[in-house]
């Protein structure tokens, strides 16, 4: 089984790259600064003018999408809270009132809050996006979480989104997600994915004590046992959430229309590794954002070849932490425009 979506992502391997690579090295070289003293907001400026295809990139307009799902493996007790935290969650986004809304405040971001699977009727209330693609997936301990037309209509509904926020000006796109057990799915995803073993990969999530991870660990195996070595598309079907499914369109459908992506934490960067095993060259448009305190984040990461760029000990997901990379990437932007050059400046360069 596959997905009938194809993306259509620009790889960044071609010669025309080669030659923007070496023109946006050049221009990094000849700011007033010591060779590569600028570490890696280097790396950043360089990959952001290769994604936008030239040497004077720009970082303007940001967006976070706050990816929303249920998840029928929360009815086995594997998180410290109740279902229901997820559509209360909704509300206190849709309010401005949680951690999300006050970073990306603070940072000058847009906020957009999208129902990919909510296992509750919201009406039509404003200012949701209005995205249900199931009410929650089924138990992904006894049944395969979603239908191949469920995930294919969360990846084609992410995709959709990330193509809007290109539309409105974007050049930077954050994904992030509010999902009771999700913790659950992503573990499960980078089981099956990358082959970490569940011990490796399961946490503790929202918090649960010791005996708390020792039943979720076991619900995970029992879950794992249920299929065999899987791919991309089929792992998302069987593990994933509507969320996690919505989040790896849109971080795809992002590359497509040559946005950065600003992947959070633990579950975003579980999206990210379905995304880069459906489209390999989705890799190239991510940026990690921080590693996150949930065990199995850095083996995820290690999956990736991605070093995060904050260590902040965060564990909220809703993409706080790609929130606060995003002056950042401004801070990688701006350095590469403003910066006088040795020339400019008449400052001597490196002695031969
Ligand atoms: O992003 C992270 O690294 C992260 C790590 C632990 C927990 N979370 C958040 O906590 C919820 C999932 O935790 P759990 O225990 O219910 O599986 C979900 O709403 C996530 O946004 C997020
Ligand atoms: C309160 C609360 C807020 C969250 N935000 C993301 N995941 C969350 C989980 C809980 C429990």
């Amino acid at each position: 089984m596959d997905t009938t979506l194809r993306f259509d992502i620009l790889p960044q391997d071609t010669p025309a790259h080669d030659a923007l690579r070496q023109t946006l090295q050049a221009r990094i070289d000849g700011k007033t600064k010591p060779l590569g003293a600028l570490g890696r907001l280097e790396d950043l400026a360089l990959q952001l003018g290769l994604i936008q295809g030239r040497p004077d990139p720009v970082a303007r307009q940001a967006r976070v999408i706050v990816c929303a799902g249920d998840h029928g493996i929360a009815h086995e007790g594997v998180s410290a809270y109740p279902q229901e935290v997820t559509w209360q969650m909704v509300m206190n986004f849709l309010a401005g009132g949680a951690a999300v809304n006050v970073l990306a405040r603070s940072v000058g971001m847009e906020v957009q809050v999208v129902d990919a699977g909510v296992a509750h009727d919201f009406g039509r209330i404003a200012g949701l996006v209005h995205a249900k693609v199931a009410p929650g997936t089924a138990n992904s301990a006894v049944q395969p979480a979603m239908t191949a037309a469920q995930c294919d209509a969360a990846l084609a509904r992410g995709r959709a989104l990330a193509h809007q926020a290109a539309e409105a000006g974007c050049q930077v796109l954050a994904l992030g997600e509010m999902g009771i057990a999700n913790t659950s799915a992503a573990s499960l995803l980078l089981h099956k994915l990358a082959g970490v073993p569940l011990e490796v990969a399961t946490g503790r999530g929202t918090g649960v004590d010791d005996a708390g991870l020792a039943r979720k660990r076991a619900v995970l195996t029992r879950a794992a046992a249920r299929t065999g070595t899987l791919g991309a598309f089929d792992a998302l079907c069987e593990y994933g959430g509507l969320e996690i499914a919505m989040m790896a369109g849109a971080m795809l459908g992002a590359a497509e229309r040559r946005l950065l992506v600003l992947v959070d934490g633990f579950i975003a960067s579980s999206a990210l590794l379905a995304a880069y095993r459906l489209a390999p060259a989705v890799r190239d448009y991510a940026v990690f954002a921080h590693q996150s305190a949930e065990a199995g984040h850095a083996a995820l990461l290690q999956a990736l070849q991605a070093r995060p760029l904050l260590a902040l000990d965060l564990r909220l997901g809703e993409g706080t932490g790609a929130v606060l990379a995003w002056p950042l990437v401004q801070a990688a932007a701006a350095f590469l425009d403003g910066m006088a050059s040795f020339a400019a400046a008449g400052v001597s360069g490196q002695s031969a």
